[in-house]
């Protein structure tokens, strides 16, 4: 079982230059590495309402933190195969690239519930970071500049077309994504893939970089991208949980904590403790904005890596 540790360190500062320095073998560890600290600053965050965190198990009775951490340790690697994958399909038509992607996907997601005693932590997060180090890979592949558009845009290639052919009238509702398609018409993770992970390109990740540009610190600037994604990201999670009043309630306890002040307000952190309260008493889990807060930090470090060393790991 990895330790767990009590908080993420600072990172170094990014290069948000086009960094082309390091295409070989040490990119794909590198990746890996990147997402493994993604998912670590994620669920270590705290406070997050109805989900895991150092505070509580949010809404969840079958996991906590060691079971994330197991998680994390577990799906990380599988980072390095896709975006070695990818890079093996910088050539191929971007629709012809899921197909490729999926073996290592089930790959990881059998290794994650092997890890978590069958407990689906991660499913969403192995979808949407299998999509993005594969199209990080392609991007070093064409020999373009690694960085979040160029990533998010190849990710809108792949997935293009891909909420009308798996969640189709003709297509079983065989999962809770499925049948929240079918009747509320939410999208859900394969939605936000085709837009090029808009909720996160145009929403979280700039949130988050004007925190850090004005000298907030991580944690807090994290939090501000996590207030963003509560309030914007059409979370089937939350629906699935709590119904369209869930998510509805959800949005608007978002919005009045940013009308408040957001993360400036004095008291943001006994807000968010007493909005996770509230979430826990309502069974709501905004489990499809976790992943995305850790996806957010992943393309925001993403630049730095072809230029710096894997970020360290501890033990
Ligand atoms: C295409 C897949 C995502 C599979 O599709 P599925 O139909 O199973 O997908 P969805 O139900 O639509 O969602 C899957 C997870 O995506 C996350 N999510 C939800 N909304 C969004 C959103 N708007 N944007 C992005 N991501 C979103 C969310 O994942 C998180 O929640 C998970 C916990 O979920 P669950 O167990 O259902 O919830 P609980 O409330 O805990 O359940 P109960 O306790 O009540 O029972 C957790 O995993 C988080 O990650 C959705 O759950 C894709 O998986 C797929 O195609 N897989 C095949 C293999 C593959 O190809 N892999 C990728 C290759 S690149
Ligand atoms: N911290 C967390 N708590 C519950 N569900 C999650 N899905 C991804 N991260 C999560």
């Amino acid at each position: 079982m990895p330790t767990i540790p009590t908080r993420a360190p600072e990172p170094r500062p990014a290069r948000r230059s086009a960094v082309v320095g390091r295409r070989g073998a040490g990119l794909a560890a590198a990746v890996a590495a990147l997402t493994h600290e993604a998912l670590e600053r994620e669920f270590l965050l705290t406070p997050k309402p109805g989900l895991v965190d150092r505070r509580n198990t949010g809404s969840h009775r079958d996991m906590d933190l060691s079971t994330f951490a197991a998680s994390a340790a577990a799906i990380a690697p599988f980072a390095a195969p896709f975006f070695r994958l990818g890079r093996a399909a910088a050539a191929l038509p971007a629709e012809a690239v899921l197909a490729t992607l999926r073996p290592t996907g089930l790959e990881a997601e059998r290794a994650m519930y092997a890890a978590t005693g069958g407990v689906n932590t991660h499913k969403g997060s192995i979808f949407a970071f299998g999509l993005a180090a594969a199209a990080a890979g392609r991007v070093v592949g064409r020999g373009d500049a690694l960085d979040a558009e160029a990533v998010c845009e190849d990710v809108a290639a792949i997935a293009a077309g891909l909420v009308e052919r798996e969640l189709g009238p003709t297509h079983e509702a065989t999962t809770a994504g499925a049948a929240i398609h079918r009747r509320f018409g939410l999208t859900g993770a394969r939605g936000e893939a085709a837009s090029g992970f808009a909720t996160v390109r145009h929403g979280s990740l700039p949130v988050l970089t004007a925190a850090l540009d004005r000298g907030v610190g991580t944690e807090r600037a994290l939090h501000a991208a996590f207030l963003h994604l509560l309030e914007h990201n059409p979370d089937t999670n939350l629906v699935a949980r709590g119904g369209p009043q869930g998510a509805a309630f959800a949005r608007a306890a978002a919005a009045a904590l940013r009308r408040r002040g957001g993360i400036d307000a004095p008291d943001f952190v006994a807000a968010m403790e007493r909005l996770d309260d509230a979430f826990i008493a309502a069974n709501l889990s905004p489990g499809g904005s976790a992943d995305l807060l850790a996806l957010t930090w992943f393309l925001h470090r993403l630049p730095a890596l072809a230029a710096d060393p894997p970020p360290r790991r501890r033990s």
